[in-house]
C-alpha cells in the first residue's frame, strides 16, 4: 500500500501535462487501476482483514483524487500562464483615439432644409436624377432653343445607333420631381425637392454636381404673400435669427411669372457673414408663381389652382452659414476638411 501510494504521489507530481495527469489517473483509478484492482480483492479477505484494508484503500483513493485535482490544477494554471506571457495588455497604455463618424455639411443642411419646411407643411419629394429632356426642360416651359439645353451646360445621356427613346440628361434642377410630384399628386401640393443636380461647369463656386432644393406650394388662392412669408421663416430659421429683411428684385424665369430673385439683407464684418443686419444684400434663391404652362404640362388646371416656387442652391447657402469659401472642398473627401465642419 505505501509503494502504491509513493508511486503514484511521485507519476502525479511529475505530470507534464494535463494528458499525462489523465494517463496516471487511469493508471491508478482507471477500470484496470492498480488501486481498483486493489478494491476488488476486498471481496475475497476475510471481514477481519477488511476492516483494515477497506478503509485503507478509500483513504489511498481520496488522497490520489485530491493529488490528481491538486495537479491538474497547477497545470492549467502554468498553462495560463504561459499563454498570458504571449497575449499579456498592457491596459495602461492610452486608447487609441477612435474617432467618431461626422456628417458631411451638405447632408447636415438638407436636414436643416427638410426639417424647416417640413415645419410649414411641406412634404419631401424625390426623383430620378437622370431624366427625359421634356421633364427637365420642356415641362418647364424651357423651349428648345434655350441656352440652357445646349450642351455647355447640360450633360446628355450617350444614345446607341436607333435607340429612339427622347433625349435624356442629368437632371440641371430638381424641378422635374416637382413636375413628376404634381402628376402624381395633383393639387393641391406643398413639397420640398432637395438632391443633387448636375452642370457642365467647373470653377471655383460651380461644381459638375452640387446640390439644389425646390419648393413647390400649389392651392387654390396662394399668392406672392403666402411666398414671402414661408421664405421669411425659412431664412429666419436657418440663419437662426429673430428678424432679417428680405429683397424681391423683379427677375425672369421661363417657369415662373411674375419670377423674383430674393436677397437678405446682410453685413461682411471681417469677411464673416453676419445676416440680418448691415446695408449689404445677399442673393440667396430665386422664386416667383408657377407659369400656367408649367401647371398645364404636369396635368394641373391653371383655371382652378395656382402657387408659387422657388429654388436655392444648398452648397451655396451651406457655404454662407459655414463661412466656407471654396465650393470643391465639399467634395474633396479630405477628412481634416470634413471633421472641421462635421
Ligand atoms: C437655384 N435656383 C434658382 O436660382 C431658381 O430656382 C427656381 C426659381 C423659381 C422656380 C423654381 N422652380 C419651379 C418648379 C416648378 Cl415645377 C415650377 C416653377 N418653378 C426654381
Amino acid at each position: 500500500m505505501d509503494d502504491l501510494r509513493a508511486k503514484y504521489i511521485d507519476l502525479i507530481a511529475n505530470a507534464a501535462d494535463e494528458a499525462a495527469l489523465e494517463e496516471v489517473r487511469v493508471g491508478a483509478l482507471g477500470k484496470k487501476g492498480e488501486v481498483s484492482l486493489k478494491m476488488r480483492e476486498l471481496g475475497k479477505m476475510t471481514p477481519e482483514e477488511r476492516k483494515t484494508a477497506g478503509p485503507a484503500l478509500n483513504a489511498l483513493k481520496d488522497e490520489i483524487n485530491a493529488a490528481l485535482s491538486a495537479r491538474k490544477a497547477a497545470l492549467a494554471d502554468a498553462a495560463l500562464d504561459e499563454r498570458l506571457k504571449g497575449e499579456w495588455l498592457d491596459v495602461t497604455l492610452p486608447a487609441r483615439n477612435r474617432r467618431l463618424g461626422t456628417i458631411h455639411p451638405i447632408s447636415q443642411v438638407m436636414d436643416e432644409l427638410t426639417a424647416i419646411f417640413a415645419d410649414m407643411g411641406f412634404a419631401v419629394a424625390e426623383g430620378p436624377q437622370i431624366d427625359s429632356d421634356w421633364y427637365n426642360f420642356d415641362a418647364l416651359n424651357i423651349p428648345g432653343h434655350h441656352p440652357a439645353r445646349a450642351e455647355m451646360d447640360t450633360f446628355y445621356m450617350n444614345r446607341a445607333e436607333g435607340d429612339d427613346r427622347p433625349p435624356h440628361v442629368l437632371r440641371t434642377h430638381t424641378s422635374p420631381v416637382q413636375i413628376r410630384s404634381m402628376e402624381a399628386q395633383g393639387a393641391p401640393i406643398r413639397v420640398i425637392a432637395p438632391g443633387r443636380v448636375y452642370r457642365a461647369d467647373y470653377d471655383q463656386t460651380h461644381t459638375p454636381m452640387f446640390h439644389q432644393v425646390e419648393g413647390l406650394a400649389i392651392d387654390r388662392d396662394i399668392s406672392m404673400a403666402n411666398l414671402k412669408w414661408v421664405l421669411e421663416e425659412f431664412v429666419k430659421a436657418y440663419f437662426e435669427v429673430d428678424d432679417v429683411k428680405l429683397r424681391f428684385r423683379a427677375s425672369h424665369f421661363p417657369f415662373t411669372e411674375p419670377s423674383a430673385e430674393v436677397d437678405i439683407q446682410c453685413s461682411w464684418e471681417g469677411g464673416v457673414l453676419k445676416v440680418g443686419e448691415g446695408d449689404d444684400w445677399l442673393e440667396i434663391l430665386g422664386s416667383g408663381m408657377v407659369h400656367p404652362h408649367v401647371l398645364r404640362s404636369a396635368g394641373v388646371d391653371p383655371d382652378e389652382w395656382q402657387g408659387f416656387a422657388f429654388g436655392m442652391g444648398i452648397d451655396r447657402i451651406a457655404m454662407l452659414k459655414y463661412g466656407i469659401p471654396d465650393l470643391r472642398a465639399f467634395f474633396d473627401s479630405d477628412l481634416r476638411w470634413l471633421r472641421h465642419y462635421g
